[in-house]
């Protein structure tokens, strides 16, 4: 099985990572292109020992799977680049942030097999969450490929492409929030004067316990959170300032904000596309 990335950024090396960590496929197999970094392209190859290239016939040659992976103000520009060396046996396969499949069926003039992807960059660690979602030319066969992939770098779920939008503000950009909670909590760690590779190790491990006991326990975090919580106590104290902030409202107005851009540019690109 060959695959083709078109584009060589963070999100395309994550799921390179992933497959070739799970010997889903094998580096022979796995092509990749980029606009014009060539450097970038090298130091992949040197790393993963993946074929690179900028002739689009050869990347493109006998290719099962092809995976879209540049940014969605680039759509219209790839599809287009794209299409003269398309046949009707490749699987495109887009994780491109709001970019529908009708516009990308549109701009390919053809009723190719479409697969629409949401991943996360966990998934270099195996550990994405991903959301699929199919066209109707798409077969059994080809879907049970994509979840052979996808399973390679992390969960699976297989949605209506109307959730999507949302599905990328929570579980798409999902990891940005966690770091951005590390972040804060390495501040105050600083702030109160425990030594930074401390207080890393102690942030990491208790995020990774609580997501453990979230997952082992099968309770609800609300449960979870109030058996931290001593009345008059430390938790208490803390948890009384993120409520007084309304920490959990901007949070969900943060994932509001989040569908609201991904749905934005799926207008701007059926703007370009149309
Ligand atoms: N970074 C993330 O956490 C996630 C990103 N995505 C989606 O993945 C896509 C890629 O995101 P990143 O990897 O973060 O972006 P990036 O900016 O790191 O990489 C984009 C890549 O596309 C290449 N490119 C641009 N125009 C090209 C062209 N005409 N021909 C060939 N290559 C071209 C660039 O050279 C670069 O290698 C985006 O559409 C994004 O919405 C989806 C899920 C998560
Ligand atoms: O920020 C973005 O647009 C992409 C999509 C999901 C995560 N990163």
């Amino acid at each position: 099985m060959k695959i083709a990335f078109i584009g060589a950024g963070s999100m395309a090396e994550a799921i390179l990572k992933g497959i070739l960590n799970k010997e889903a496929c094998s580096p022979q197999n796995l092509w990749v292109t980029n606009r014009q970094a060539q450097a970038r392209l090298e130091s992949l190859r040197e790393q993963y020992a993946v074929q690179i290239t900028y002739d689009l016939q050869a990347l493109l040659h006998n290719a099962d799977m092809v995976i879209l992976a540049v940014k969605p103000k680039n759509a219209e520009e790839i599809l287009q680049q794209l299409s003269p060396y398309l046949t009707k046996q490749m699987f495109i396969v887009s994780v491109m942030a709001g970019i529908s499949i009708e516009s990308i069926s549109t701009n390919l003039k053809n009723d190719y097999a479409v697969a629409r992807v949401m991943p996360n960059t966990s998934a270099s660690v195996g550990k994405s969450a991903t959301a699929i979602t199919f066209n109707e030319f798409v077969s059994q066969e080809q879907q049970q490929l994509a979840q052979t992939i996808f399973k390679a770098i992390g969960s699976t779920v297989i949605v209506e492409e109307n959730k999507l939008d949302a599905i990328t503000a929570l579980s798409g950009s999902g990891p940005a929030y966690f770091y951005y909670i590390v972040e804060a909590m390495e501040k105050a760690a600083e702030q109160l004067g425990i030594e930074k590779d401390m207080a890393r190790q102690l942030i990491i491990q208790t995020m990774n316990g609580a997501i453990h006991m979230l997952q082992e326990t099968g309770k609800e975090a609300a449960e979870l959170r109030d058996n931290v919580t001593s009345p008059g106590g430390t938790t208490e104290a803390g948890l009384k300032v993120l409520q007084e902030q309304e920490v959990a409202k901007t949070f969900a107005n943060c994932i509001l904000a989040a569908e609201k851009q991904s749905k934005k540019l799926a207008a701007l690109s059926h703007e370009q596309i149309k």
